[in-house]
């Protein structure tokens, strides 16, 4: 553990960096800045950083089976073409509730797209309580909501079985788990798993390893942490030098490296000097243990 490394990789001040994924055939990480409004590449050979702009707040990426990318942009699931640098509608969600927009999103081992809403924030963790809820985009474009009166729809995850569905809540302070039907995509069975602990805040995006504990990404903690999900014990924590740490992947050569990214939204100037790197993206290596390569979207 004394190994453990923590380099950032791209400083620039992301105002809500997110959704981390690593893109093999790139050898590039991707990741959005939600507020920035931009879908962003940083490809780990020449450390540049490409970008397309959208037009609405974008909450996370993810790949898809037939190259390019999905998004979720404002309410709506959308396919990115990034060449084209263009976005297309899929489905729009939400349509009675004009504030509210997607936030975290992933895609299950079946290739089908998680993601959750919100309302938009007033400023960071306040906004209108319960308007949120979960849903699957699946293959074929249908949409599916699993339950709603959500706060802030976050981190998600599958067990290396792939029975188990890991999810948080921000504002729960919880990881939760359910029972996963990877047949039919349902999810059953809600309990807690972890309750977070005063000075670790708020839970944000999370990730699985290949030993099948989670890591779990603190906002305004300035930390990720290592659950157990056997025993719903922490095993470690690795501290960041910045406090909004948002989301996590692993990535990198056989996924050994981690990456996390943050935010700056919402920070005073005193804060933001004492933390420059607010918004960057880090690399942490010597964790010693490897992370699972993300799944595509089959649609
Ligand atoms: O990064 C996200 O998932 C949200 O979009 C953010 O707004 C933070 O989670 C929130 O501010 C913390 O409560
Ligand atoms: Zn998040």
């Amino acid at each position: 553990m004394s190994s453990v490394k923590i380099e950032c990789v791209v400083n620039e001040n992301c105002k809500i960096g997110e959704s981390p994924v690593w893109e093999e055939k790139e050898s590039s990480l991707i990741y959005v800045d939600i507020s920035g409004k931009k879908i962003c590449r940083w490809n780990s050979f020449t450390k540049e950083v490409q970008s397309v702009s959208v037009e609405a707040p974008v909450s996370c990426v993810a790949l898809r089976k037939s190259g390019d990318y999905v998004v979720t942009l404002g309410a709506r699931f959308a396919a990115l073409k990034w060449k084209d640098q263009s976005v297309t509608t899929i489905v729009h969600v939400d349509k009675d509730k004009p504030n509210n927009r997607f936030n975290d999103g992933k895609v299950d081992p079946a290739g089908r797209f998680f993601a959750g809403t919100m309302a938009e924030e007033i400023r960071p963790a306040v906004l209108e309580r319960h308007q949120g809820a979960l849903y699957t985009l699946f293959p074929d474009h249908s949409v599916v909501k699993h339950f709603d009166q959500v706060d802030i729809s976050n981190g998600l995850d599958w067990s290396l079985d792939h029975k188990t569905f890991f999810y948080i809540d921000s504002l729960s302070y919880s990881v939760d788990a359910f029972d996963y039907d990877l047949q039919t995509g349902k999810i059953s069975n809600r309990r807690s798993m972890y309750k977070l602990e005063k000075e670790e805040s708020i839970p944000d995006g999370m990730c699985i390893d290949t030993e099948g504990k989670l890591w779990v990404a603190c906002y305004d903690g300035g930390r990720v942490i290592r659950l157990d999900p056997e025993t719903g014990k922490r095993i470690q924590t690795v501290k960041l030098p910045v406090d909004k740490t948002t989301s996590c992947c692993f990535g990198g050569k056989d996924y050994s490296e981690m990456y996390v990214t943050s935010a700056c939204q919402g920070m005073d100037d005193e804060s933001f000097s004492r933390q420059p790197q607010a918004g960057g993206i880090f690399k942490i290596t010597g964790l010693g243990v490897k992370g699972v390569p993300p799944h595509s979207f089959a649609g």
